[in-house]
């Protein structure tokens, strides 16, 4: 009697990096509040050859030509390293669901699939606490350092602040919505780093610090005013806004629309708005799609946070 194989399936969300106010040190998960999924998935299975990966998904095309340079192959190697096991006997297939270089956390989001489809296929042999460190050492390797605002939301869901000994769940404001648009051009985040000065004057760290606690504290006692008075980014905003096109002409856009907040996501070039109901949203996303889109490769979501993050589905074949 045949045995039935194993197979693991993972979508990891995408996410926003810094969210303003906290550079590398906070994110969150997005949930489109139409119910279409906005993350990577990774399906992992077993195989009677050498480790392999296949490439699909929207924004496929986009991904390095070379198979060994993806980073889902990457992790894969690096965990079974890790675990000691041979490189064979597993088929992985990314459906690269996220656009490269767009601030939405992509290279993140199929990291934390590829690893927590590969924990899993293994019946976890990595706490979540070592995935997640890993998560950050692979993410690492490829956007110019190890920073977790992407990781770390993407793998645990919601906002999360990442604390010298991992992360921490903030509690987020459920009448907000985050209206995401990324123009559809790519911008590497090791080159957005790169325009960002090595040293902050001390006005400028007083005031980085006054914000983030602030927010956290509006955070831990929904004082919704609070916290938007200090969702504000003065670490890199200034050094990369008039880098992507069109981000300081929408930002004013949708401030006069009335948007509470407005900032880059991540990187960039995505710009993330926040809005305090749903007709506000739908404005901002329809100025977006009109004004900040540039090309059929960008997209405009409405979203919630999502507050589960990775979603692992195991089946047999
Ligand atoms: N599976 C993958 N997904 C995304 N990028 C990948 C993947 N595998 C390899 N790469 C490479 O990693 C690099 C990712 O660059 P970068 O960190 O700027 O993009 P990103 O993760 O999409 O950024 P962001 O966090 O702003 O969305 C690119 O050079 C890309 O070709
Ligand atoms: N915190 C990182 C996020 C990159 O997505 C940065 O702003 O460079």
């Amino acid at each position: 009697m045949s045995q039935a194989k194993q197979r693991v399936s993972v979508y990891a969300p995408a996410s926003m990096g810094n969210v303003s106010v906290g550079f590398d040190l906070l994110g969150a998960a997005l949930a489109p509040v139409d119910g279409e999924p906005l993350g990577d998935r990774v399906h992992v299975e077993a195989s009677d050859g050498p480790l392999s990966l296949e490439c699909v998904g929207p924004y496929a095309d986009l991904l390095p030509g070379n198979v060994a340079d993806n980073i889902v192959l990457r992790c894969a190697r690096h965990f079974l390293q890790q675990q000691g096991k041979p490189e064979q006997g597993l088929a992985l297939t990314l459906e690269k669901n996220l656009p490269i270089g767009s601030g939405l956390g992509s290279s993140a989001s199929s990291v934390v699939a590829a690893l927590a489809a590969v924990n899993a296929f293994f019946d976890s042999p990595l706490s979540p606490q070592e995935l997640l460190v890993m998560m950050g050492e692979l993410e690492g390797q490829i956007s110019g350092s190890v920073h977790y605002d992407n990781v770390a939301p993407s793998y645990l869901g919601g906002l999360q602040l990442m604390q010298q000994d991992g992360a921490r769940a903030l509690p987020g404001f459920n009448a907000w919505y985050w209206v995401v648009a990324y123009p559809g051009i790519t911008l590497s985040t090791a080159k957005m780093r790169a325009l960002l000065p090595t040293e902050l004057p001390l006005a400028t760290a007083l005031r980085f610090g006054q914000q983030l606690a602030s927010f956290v504290d509006a955070c831990h006692r929904q004082d919704e005013a609070q916290a938007l008075a200090v969702l504000k980014d003065v670490v890199a905003e200034p050094y990369r806004a008039a880098h992507i096109p069109g981000y300081q002409a929408a930002r004013d856009k949708l401030q006069a629309l009335g948007c509470p907040a407005v900032g880059i996501s991540g990187s960039g070039p995505t710009l993330f708005a926040v809005a305090g109901d749903k007709t506000q949203a739908e404005a901002a996303a329809r100025y977006l799609q009109q004004h900040y889109v540039l090309n059929a490769r960008g997209l405009v979501r409405i979203c919630k946070l999502d507050p589960v993050g990775v979603q692992v589905e195991r089946g047999a074949m």
